[in-house]
């Protein structure tokens, strides 16, 4: 990392043997700002599941390791809301809360993403996002009331080591929100569809150096067959392909008419148009893929070999119709990265 901010063979030195004396003293050690900065930087950059890495300098960084309280938790995580949604002109942005420390007890974000619906299951029937059922059902014991419809968005869940967790609603004007509609389908406003408009992982632990910051939430903006062709699509999940169909009046008696291939690209075109027309930021599969290309050629000129999971850096739509389907990549996975982690409930 280091190298990478050129930094003279004599800082690295002196900075290496204050590492090794701070870790010899208190078994960890603590990261300078700009070691902070560049190495959520990295992190992202050595993401190889994901297609928006062109961006990765451009990181807004907030450093927010002297948060100590569930109440500043709760504040920085409205501020986070706040820049990152910037009226729809999204900024690829992270907060990163203080490391776990031999002293300190570790800071935990229950939620998946800070913004999200929730999901309810009775009796076979579901409202909402299934994928939320189990983080809504903890939301409800911690006292929290949904209103039951599809589209209710969850409480913040904050816990620090092992004190009871605290929840807090998100205020609305916070949850940048987008309806759906079609620019040639008039009925399509009918569906009453909508999704939120910025995705913000909040369970995924960053590593920076071997320091685990296991509270780091980060948001980009969406690539649209996110939502058009898996979080609105899935059976599993809002499974809105079969009434598209219906009320676009297709043949849905036989596979062979691709009736779900015809219902799925109207609703990622839904997506997109719908958010231009709010003027919230969203990429399609195809420039997305194109700028992920360029990303590969601005590593090869840094001399950077690129590292990448096919599986899915290839969009769930058309997947064949971009260079990377054609392609192979290197799966090693460079320890400074965003992880997967134990769910803290
Ligand atoms: C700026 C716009 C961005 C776009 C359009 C984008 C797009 C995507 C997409 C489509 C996926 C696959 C998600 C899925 O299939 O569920 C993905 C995965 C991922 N992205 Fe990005 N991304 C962006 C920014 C970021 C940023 C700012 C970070 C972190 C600082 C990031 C880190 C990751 C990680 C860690 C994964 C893998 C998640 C997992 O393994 O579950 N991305 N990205
Ligand atoms: N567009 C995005 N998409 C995602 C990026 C990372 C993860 C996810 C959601 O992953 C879930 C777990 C596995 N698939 C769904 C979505 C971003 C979220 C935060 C920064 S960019």
């Amino acid at each position: 990392m280091f190298k990478e901010l050129n930094k003279s063979e004599a800082d690295i030195a002196i900075r290496l043997q204050h590492i090794e004396n701070e870790l010899a003293e208190q078994g960890t050690y603590t990261h300078t700002h700009e070691e902070l900065v560049h190495g959520a930087k990295m992190a992202w950059r050595n993401s190889n599941r994901c297609i928006g890495r062109l961006f990765w300098n451009s990181l807004n960084v907030f450093d927010e390791r002297q948060a100590a309280s569930e109440e500043e938790v709760f504040q920085a995580l409205e501020r986070h809301l706040e820049y990152a949604s910037n009226g729809g002109r999204i900024r690829p942005t992270i907060t990163v809360f203080r490391p776990s420390h031999p002293d300190k007890p570790d800071i935990r974000l229950w939620n998946h993403q800070l913004i999200r619906y929730a999901g309810y299951e009775e009796e076979g029937r579901y409202t909402g996002d299934p994928h939320s059922i189990e983080f809504t059902q903890k939301c409800l014991e911690l006292g929290w009331e949904g209103e039951g419809t599809d589209f209710d968005v969850l409480p913040l869940v904050v816990q620090i080591g092992d004190r009871p967790p605290e929840m807090r609603e998100v205020e609305p004007r916070l949850a940048l929100q987008v309806s759906l509609r079609h620019p040639e389908f008039d009925w399509f406003g009918d569906l009453g569809l909508k999704w939120y408009g910025v995705p913000i992982i909040s369970d995924m632990e960053l590593k920076i150096g071997g320091i685990s910051y296991k509270a780091a939430p980060f948001n980009g903006w969406y690539m649209e067959t996110e939502i058009g062709a898996r979080n609105l699509a899935d059976e599993n999940r809002y499974n809105q392909i079969p009434k598209v169909a219906s009320c676009m009046g297709l043949d849905t008696s036989r596979a062979a008419t691709l009736w779900k291939d015809k219902a799925l690209l109207e609703l990622n075109i839904a997506v997109l148009h719908s958010f231009k027309e709010m003027g919230v930021s969203i990429v399609d599969h195809h420039t997305a893929a194109q700028q992920f290309r360029l990303f590969e050629e601005n590593e090869k000129s840094a001399d950077r070999d690129v590292t990448g999971d096919w599986t899915w850096l290839i969009p769930p739509v058309s997947p064949a119709t971009t260079h990377i389907f054609h392609k192979e990549f290197d799966n090693t996975w460079h320890s400074t990265n965003y992880f997967y982690q134990d769910k803290p409930y």
